[in-house]
């Protein structure tokens, strides 16, 4: 399928930033003899918040480590900020570590520091900062994630799973980033807190020029803050698009996802049935994950 459709919201790269903030192309992730993918290609575009959905199990996580080299790939190319990550050395590989921020899923805190000094932990790793100005930038962090500033001295587990989410969010954003990856960030939160958060996202998109990557499972994320979506099926990203267009996208999975009980939901009435073709299962929920090509 193509892009058709250019994302509205997204605003134009600064110049400089390539087109495509990330590219993969022909990867390969296997453990042991479990091909995880295979010849994988994706693109994510500077300045969109492009959703990252697939069954249970097909690999969402691993192929955000992968790009993040937490795992080792055994083929293909992954090129961020138009450099490609094998050919840096560990001085461009560091500078390149500080255009992106990470949110882990359940927030990945350090259960033994505060929330403060958890902001700071990129700071102090990445640069030279003196107390005062860290104390004061971790502040600020809290006011761009709507955490009031009285959470900086908490520990994590004084915190709601909300607030654990946003805490962990004030991490990622800690050293401005320009690229942003979430892994599952709505959930575990009620539909008002996940709703909220995504009302976040999307503003610091728009406030900071971010680029997100976001793994989720939340219908109500894709359609009300994706740009574009990636599907993972069958050991690929079978389709990038806009959801509309995934709508239509002629594959049992994507449609049993979009179209299915759940997502029936945010499809106008009329067009409920237009172009469904659909067994009852998705095939990644009744393919076995750990079989080998
Ligand atoms: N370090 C590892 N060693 C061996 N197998 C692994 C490892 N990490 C992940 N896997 C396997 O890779 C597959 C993909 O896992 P992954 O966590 O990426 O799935 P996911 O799509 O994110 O799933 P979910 O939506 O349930 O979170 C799974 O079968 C998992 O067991």
């Amino acid at each position: 399928m193509n892009d058709v459709s250019e994302p509205a919201r997204r605003p134009p790269p600064k110049s400089g930033t390539p087109e495509n903030i990330i590219e993969v192309h022909d990867v390969t992730v296997s453990f042991g003899n479990f091909n995880v993918f295979k010849h994988l290609d994706l693109e994510v575009r500077t300045g969109e918040i492009l959703g990252f959905v697939g069954g249970s199990g097909t690999g969402k996580s691993v192929l955000m480590r992968t790009i993040l080299d937490l795992v080792s790939k055994q083929e293909g190319t992954i090129r961020l900020f138009g450099q490609d990550v094998d050919e840096l050395d560990p001085v461009a590989r560091q500078r390149l570590n500080r255009r992106y921020g990470v949110l882990f899923q359940m927030g990945a805190l350090f259960s033994s520091l505060t929330v403060r000094e958890n902001i700071q932990v990129p700071m102090r790793e990445n640069y030279s900062v003196n107390r005062k100005l860290m104390d004061e930038l971790a502040l600020l962090k809290l006011d761009m994630v709507g955490l009031p500033r009285s959470a900086a001295d908490k520990m994590p587990s004084e915190l709601s799973g909300g607030m654990i989410k946003r805490a962990g969010l004030a991490r990622a954003l800690s050293i401005d980033p320009e690229l942003l990856f979430v892994d599952e960030p709505t959930s575990g939160l009620d539909p008002i807190g996940a709703a909220s958060f995504d009302d976040l996202i999307a503003r610091l998109r728009d406030t900071l020029g971010l680029t997100v990557y976001m793994v989720t499972h939340d219908l109500d994320s894709l359609h009300t803050v994706c740009d574009r979506v990636a599907v993972l099926a069958d050991k690929k990203v079978i389709a990038t698009d806009t959801v509309s267009n995934l709508l239509d996208f002629d594959h049992p999975w994507v449609q049993e996802y979009f179209r299915g009980e759940r997502g029936r939901r945010f499809i106008p009435s009329g067009e409920q049935n237009a172009t469904q073709s659909t067994p009852s299962a998705p095939s990644g929920a009744s393919a076995p994950p750990n079989e080998l090509d």
